[in-house]
């Protein structure tokens, strides 16, 4: 479990990050969600102990990161893909990271296995696709086989092969219910991957919940050959938020209700139903809206 509890970071006349907290739960994957210069990079840098926050504290199972006992057996992080040495083979890499790190040396094999790069393992990481380099990334943050892992766009660089497999992997991760935190500005790429977003902007928490419940604003299509009857009886419902606007002469959108609310009243007035359908904006869409103050 992480904690972040408000946070806030200055460089210079450059706000960052603004009074920022959030949790990150054990056993999802949860997006941190945002454009560029939102603030992504520099919460995760202070929530390893990188960077010295203005104000708040981040937490990992209740400890900062400096304070934890064995912060790379519990800890795994990519923050910047940088960082091989050039002339070393990603199998050296790997090696030389495990006995840094106190790691046993069978552990280097298995985390090649998991995350293939067992399959370019002779190769200089000077010779590296940006793909293949966000795999080895990936590998070294696992060598120690960490509960926790905090990963700063590990989705840059991979084709839609490969972020599939990233969206597999670390699903199956949190199915062993590691705490994942994942952060991206393309938001196509984490929206089946996280079940939990926080969405920043200008280093302010602008929304943070299941990916679920950030559909809610959405709107439901449906058809019916008496679509002014059913226009009605949801009207009928005088509840503020319901809006139901007619889109063709059988069509309504409807917006403050759910297809199973709209199917029951439907239902309840013998109003017939030739389809209903819940409009899913994507997330990117979504977060335009959020970000815009509109939602
Ligand atoms: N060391 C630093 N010195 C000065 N300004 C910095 C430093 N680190 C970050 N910033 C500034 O803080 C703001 C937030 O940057 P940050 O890298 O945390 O955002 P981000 O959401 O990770 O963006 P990106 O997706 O572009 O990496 C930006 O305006 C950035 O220029």
């Amino acid at each position: 479990m992480i904690e972040v509890r408000g946070l806030s970071k200055t460089f210079g006349a450059v706000t960052a990050v603004s009074d920022l907290s959030f949790d990150v739960a054990a056993g999802i994957v949860t997006a941190f969600l945002g454009p560029n210069s939102a603030g992504k990079t520099t919460t995760m840098r202070m929530l390893l102990g990188l960077v010295t926050p203005n104000a708040g504290v981040a937490t990992i199972g209740g400890r900062r990161y400096a304070d934890l006992p064995h912060p790379s057996s519990q800890v795994g992080a990519v923050l910047d893909t940088s960082g091989f040495h050039p002339a070393h083979t990603a199998h050296a890499h790997l090696r030389l990271y495990a006995r840094m790190g106190g790691h046993p040396r069978s552990r280097v094999g298995e985390v090649m296995d998991l995350t293939g790069v067992a399959a370019f393992a002779g190769r200089r990481t000077r010779t590296l696709s940006t793909g293949m380099r966000q795999r080895l990334h990936l590998a070294t943050a696992l060598l120690g086989d960490p509960r926790v892992l905090v990963l700063d766009e590990p989705g840059n660089g991979l084709d839609p092969e490969g972020i599939a497999w990233l969206r597999r992997f670390l699903r199956d991760l949190a199915g062993q219910d590691r705490t994942i935190l994942v952060s991206s500005h393309v938001l196509s790429e984490v929206e089946q991957m996280a079940e939990h977003v926080v969405v920043v902007r200008e280093g302010r928490l602008v929304a943070a919940g299941a990916v679920a419940n950030l559909y809610g604003a959405a709107a439901v299509h449906l058809r019916s050959p008496q679509a002014g009857q059913l226009r009605t009886v949801l009207l009928g419902r005088r509840e503020p938020a319901v809006t139901v606007e007619a889109t063709g002469s059988d069509a309504l959108r409807v917006h403050g209700l759910t297809s199973a609310e709209i199917a029951a009243d439907a239902a309840a007035h013998g109003i017939a139903l030739h389809e209903i359908t819940p409009e899913r904006p994507t997330l990117e869409k979504l977060f335009l809206d959020l970000a815009g103050g509109t939602v």
